[in-house]
């Protein structure tokens, strides 16, 4: 396995790669979605700061590409949909850096209310700049906390730490968070109009973009402070400027930029009332180490175990939860393999799981299954996009939990429906469990078993003596070993067999066994 670390990731998290056998190529941000294209050849997984964005472009060709890890926070720079699109799980690390990200918008709360910035400036440029560098008091300030998640609720703890009133706009906070807190929520217009310093806490989104506004500045009371160490793109950055020329605002701490680096001759960088840090919300050596070891874990595992941890795109799966669906996985994918040999082009699958499924999470196993039906046909198909590309090709899947496993541990249906060219509707069913490795115990509710895994001749036949004889004469013929021929009566004259081969057949030997008496249909699987 090959990982491509770009952005200088923290040393600690990329020798956890070296030590599981990964090879580790190591490059400076590539901001370049044909060069990072190109750069992804063989890459199983990619990791990422803020300075790579990872486009649709870039990811387009990377055939071997499974994730891709942001070292921190925010994917607002890693095209999300286009990677689950194409099967690419993406994971971040946001517990890592909370406190780093934190103290940092505390370090710019201080600067702005004593002008430390100014002060050094000034004291570097050989004067003694005291007149007109008098602050203010923290304690007693009324701060506002948009976004109280991680960051924005260790915000929130510190400031009343050092006396300040805090109070809060999150209208996604879960009730339970909300009330156990001990920072009141406002709406968005009152905490405006309330708080003498308004920091900002929140992802950037399509709804959070300019959040920010003219308009919503000026509903800050005349002479606040404005701190945005969350993301670029969240304050409209020339009518910041605006109402900082005017005098409505006194002042502002920017940390992230619309587009960053900033550059070179942005006004920002000359304005008298603005302090501006470079995105060192994270860069702490401890934020660092923290989130590279998080994130090489959470990749490690997923690609060693499918434990699925800090995945913005997959469903979150323990490390105890994949032990146990971790023997299931190779049965879903032959499953799937086989449903689709049974029905081409299905319309509706629909997978029970019986018997003891209490500590069975089904959600991982079903994607796989269905990864593996529409992958036989085409594309890339992962358990990352197996059920929005089963929805895009007009594959309806139903999951059932529960039921009676027939005598079976566990016991898995799969049912299996779709149409042929000539509209006539077919059913298949398979049950399966494991029992000394993957097993099929019934095919259609006659009891033959087999192991989806091998190579499988699926017989129907006439119901009369002779017939295994032929068959294995037919196959001995054709240099091929039978290694176990299972036999079910199918109750209407007729007999289903699955016959294990130890090796696959060509076409024409099949053709020659089904053109034997007696023999109804012959499918290799
Ligand atoms: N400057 C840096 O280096 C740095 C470092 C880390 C994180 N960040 C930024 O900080 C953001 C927050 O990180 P976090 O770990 O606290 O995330 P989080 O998910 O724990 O918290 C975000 C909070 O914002 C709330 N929210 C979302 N949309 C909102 C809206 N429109 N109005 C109000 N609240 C809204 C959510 O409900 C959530 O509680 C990240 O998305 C990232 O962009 C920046
Ligand atoms: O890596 C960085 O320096 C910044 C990370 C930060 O923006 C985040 O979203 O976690």
């Amino acid at each position: 396995m090959k990982v491509l670390a770009c952005d200088g990731i923290h040393e600690d998290g990329l020798a956890m790669f070296r030590d599981a056998g990964w090879t580790i190529e190591i490059s400076d941000p590539i901001k370049d979605p044909a060069k990072l294209s190109a750069a992804l050849e063989g890459v199983d997984a990619l990791l990422v700061r803020s300075a790579t964005q990872v486009t649709a472009e870039a990811i387009e060709g990377a055939k071997q590409l499974k994730v891709i890890g942001r070292a921190g926070a925010g994917v607002d720079t890693i095209d999300v949909d286009a990677a689950t699109a194409r099967g690419i799980a993406v994971m971040n690390a946001p517990d890592g850096n909370t406190l780093a990200a934190a103290e940092h918008a505390i370090s710019l709360l201080f600067s702005l209310a004593r002008h430390v910035p100014k002060a050094d400036a000034g004291m570097k440029a050989g004067q003694w700049p005291k007149a007109g560098l008098t602050g203010f008091e923290l304690e007693g300030k009324k701060l506002g906390v948009i976004g109280l998640g991680r960051i924005g609720s260790t915000v929130a703890r510190k400031a009343q730490g050092i006396g300040m009133e805090v109070a809060a706009f999150d209208p996604f906070l879960p009730p339970a968070a909300a009330a156990k807190g001990s920072v009141p929520l406002k709406t968005l217009d009152d905490l405006l109009a309330w708080a003498d310093i308004v920091t900002l806490h929140i992802p950037r989104t399509k709804d959070t973009t300019n959040l920010i506004s003219e308009a919503r500045m000026r509903q800050m009371k005349k002479g606040a402070y404005l701190i945005n160490a969350a993301r670029g793109g969240l304050v409209d950055e020339d009518a910041l400027r605006v109402v900082l020329d005017e005098g409505h605002l006194a002042g502002a701490a920017l940390d992230t930029f619309a587009t960053e680096p900033l550059q070179a001759d942005s006004p920002l960088r000359a304005h008298p009332k603005l302090i501006l840090t470079p995105h060192l919300g994270a860069s702490t050596s401890e934020a660092q180490q923290a989130v590279s070891t998080i994130l090489a874990r959470q990749i490690i595992d997923f690609a060693a175990t499918g434990a699925v941890a800090g995945c913005v795109n997959l469903p979150p799966l323990t490390a105890e939860a994949a032990r146990e669906v971790g023997p299931w996985m190779p049965l879903m994918s032959a499953l799937g393999r086989l449903a689709v040999r049974l029905v081409q082009a299905p319309t509706r699958l629909e997978i029970t799981y019986a018997g003891r499924t209490d500590a069975l999470d089904t959600r991982p196993l079903t994607r796989l299954l269905v990864a593996a039906l529409l992958g036989t046909s085409s594309g890339r198909v992962t358990p990352v996009n197996a059920l929005q590309e089963a929805a895009a090709r007009g594959l309806t899947v139903a999951e059932t939990v529960g039921g009676d496993g027939d005598g079976f541990d566990r016991l898995l249906k799969v049912r299996v429906i779709g149409e042929n060219a000539a509209g006539v509707v077919r059913t298949r069913e398979i049950e399966a469990t494991l029992h000394r490795g993957p097993r099929v115990v019934r095919l259609d509710g006659v009891e033959i078993e087999f192991d989806p895994l091998a190579h499988v001749l699926l017989m129907r036949n006439e119901d009369r003596p002779g017939m295994i004889g032929r068959v294995g004469t037919l196959l001995g013929e054709a240099g091929v070993n039978i290694i176990n021929f299972a036999l079910g009566a199918a109750g209407d004259g007729q007999a289903r067999a699955a016959i294990t081969i130890d090796k696959p057949l060509g076409d024409a030997q099949i053709a020659t066994i089904k053109a034997a008496p007696g023999i109804l249909s012959l499918q290799q699987v």
